[in-house]
């Protein structure tokens, strides 16, 4: 298995159909005819990036034959145009800052970085675009694979399209997944589109650094570039509509800003270009409210995402192209009036439950299991917290945004948890006051904040921010997945001296509820 892979390390069919937006959807595969001039698999998956990768995986170890399809390669966004390329290209300068940090070290580090090299050591982390130890990878697993693009034929239905324009039609006794993900959103500001933007894919797979940037979208891809891109030495124009990082606790987004100003990278809060123009000499021209222009070498779109369902067959049953697709927790797609499929999943970013490799191919194996104990008539965990439902999708998604300083959050912000009409108190503390962060940096500077469920005495929220905090974050996610009272949280005794005893400090400043009585 690569470096770069994001992927996990036949009964009778059932005849009944799905009925979608009020209509009966297709026909499942009952006669011998059909049988004979179709293959049948008991799952067909649609894409295999990380999240499709997964489903077929649980559902072979469930017993079941499984086809994936894929388009383009094998791995997906996630591997070749997403979090492998873009954690490589920010992780040499994280190093570099952290060694600069400390005393000592600091005087020993009198280089710059080496973009040359962060492209080069980028290149390893998607196999230089070559997907041929993931096919290996499906081999192994005993997973079936077919290239081409997808596209549903009514129930349980599925025509490949090679790229030689072949047609193969396939069948699937029990599932069909649709695990077909999202891609960049390019908003309808004017010039934009016909400026030939970068997008997400570009900006991770660039062969040259270049030295002028505008980046359009303050959220976690347009921050996380951002940041990568001002330490490889790109001068850097950030415009945002909103606040940075607006899914986040504020305090994290005015971090990451005040960070990306003192590091040479402009940022425009409240700015939307009014107009975008490539020009004859390959250069973009922004121009930005109050007569501003702007010109840059290239400018990337980071305004989102939309799903990647508009060319996949929904129509056929009865679902919309180019939408979202709603699921129930064990990730059956669900019609207009919310009534499950009995046959079609719908996993990872295509339910726009959580945009996050790990929060999809946690779907994955909730749905991969489903399928095989639906297949086998074998009883199912359906109450929250199962085994066959993605109950964390609502409670508990953590995140890590690998900019400068790093923010990590899991579960509710105080807003988010007010929102929901939760009786909550937030608990801040000053992360460079902790002896492990002041070991850890000179000068270090962090914020920690737990939102507490003031009826429940549970946390149902975290976020902390500072540098290299990522892996402080499973700990929170513990505690809000396990709902651990804080008097019992006393008792998860910090390392001294590790910056895990921000845990204590904050513990400390909500105050102990046993021993107040
Ligand atoms: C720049 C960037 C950085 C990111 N960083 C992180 C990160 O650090 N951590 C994190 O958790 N998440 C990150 N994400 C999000 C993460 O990439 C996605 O959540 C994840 O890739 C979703 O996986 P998926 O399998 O659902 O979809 P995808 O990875 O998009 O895979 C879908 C697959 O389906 C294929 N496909 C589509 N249509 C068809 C069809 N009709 N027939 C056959 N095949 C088809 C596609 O070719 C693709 O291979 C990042 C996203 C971006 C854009
Ligand atoms: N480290 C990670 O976990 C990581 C890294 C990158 C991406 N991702 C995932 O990928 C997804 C996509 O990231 P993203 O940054 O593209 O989306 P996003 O939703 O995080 O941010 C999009 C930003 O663009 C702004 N925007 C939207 N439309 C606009 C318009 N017309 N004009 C100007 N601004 C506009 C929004 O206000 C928002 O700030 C995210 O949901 C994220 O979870 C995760």
């Amino acid at each position: 298995m690569p470096a770069s892979a994001c992927r996990p390390s036949s009964p009778a069919p059932n005849p009944r159909s799905w009925v979608g937006r009020g209509r009966t959807v297709g026909t499942a595969p009952t006669s011998d005819e059909d049988q004979t001039e179709a293959e049948i698999y008991d799952v067909i998956v649609i894409g295999a990036g990380a999240v499709g990768e997964n489903v077929a995986d649980r559902a072979v170890q469930g017993g079941l034959s499984v086809l994936i399809v894929e388009a383009e390669l094998v791995g997906g966004e996630c591997s070749y145009w997403a979090c492998m390329p873009s954690k490589a290209l920010l992780r040499s300068a994280s190093v570099l800052r952290a060694a600069h940090a400390v005393g000592g070290a600091r005087e020993a580090v009198t280089g710059t970085l080496d973009a040359a090299a962060v492209l080069a050591r980028r290149d390893t982390f998607t196999s230089h675009w070559d997907d041929a130890g993931q096919v290996r990878w499906l081999e192994k697993a005993g997973i079936a694979l077919a290239r081409g693009r997808a596209r549903l034929d009514g129930e349980r239905r599925v025509i490949i399209t090679g790229d030689d324009g072949d047609q193969r039609t396939v069948l699937a006794r029990h599932a069909v997944a649709l695990c077909t993900g999202s891609e960049a959103a390019v908003p309808p500001l004017d010039g934009l589109a016909e400026a030939r933007p970068w997008t997400s894919r570009e900006i991770t797979s660039t062969e040259t650094v270049p030295d002028r940037l505008a980046i359009i979208g303050g959220g976690v891809v347009g921050c996380e570039m951002a940041t990568a891109f001002t330490s490889l030495g790109s001068r850097v124009t950030l415009l945002s509509r909103g606040r940075l990082l607006s899914g986040v606790e504020q305090f994290a987004g005015d971090a990451v800003t005040e960070r990306l100003r003192a590091d040479g990278a402009e940022v425009l809060i409240g700015t939307t270009p009014e107009r975008v123009d490539r020009l004859a000499d390959g250069t973009v021209r922004l121009a930005l409210p109050e007569g501003r222009e702007l010109v840059v070498d290239e400018v990337v779109v980071a305004t989102g995402r939309r799903a990647g369902t508009r060319d996949l067959g929904l129509e056929t049953v009865g679902l919309t192209p180019g939408e979202w697709i709603d699921v129930d927790d064990t990730l059956r797609a669900l019609d207009a009036d919310g009534r499950a499929s009995e046959w079609l999943y719908a996993v990872g970013d295509i339910n726009h439950r959580a945009l996050l490799t790990h929060q999809g191919k946690y779907q994955a194996r909730a749905a991969g299991d489903a399928m095989a104990a639906r297949a086998s008539g074998a009883s199912r965990q359906e109450a929250p917290w199962g085994a066959h439902v993605a109950t964390a999708d609502h409670a508990a998604v953590p995140q890590v945004t690998f900019t400068a300083p790093e923010v990590a959050s899991v579960g509710l912000t105080l807003a988010e948890a007010t929102g929901r009409g939760l009786r909550v108190r937030a608990v801040d503390y000053e992360l460079g006051y902790v002896a492990g962060a002041s070991v850890h940096a000179d000068d270090y500077r962090g914020t920690a904040r737990m939102v507490v469920d003031e009826d429940r005495h549970v946390i149902v929220g975290f976020t902390i921010v500072g540098d290299d905090v990522a892996e402080l974050l499973h700990a929170a996610t513990i505690a809000v997945v396990g709902e651990v009272p804080l008097d019992r949280l006393w008792h998860a005794v910090p390392s001294y001296p590790t910056m895990s005893e921000i845990w204590l400090r904050l513990l400390e400043q909500y105050g102990r509820v046993s021993a107040t009585g």
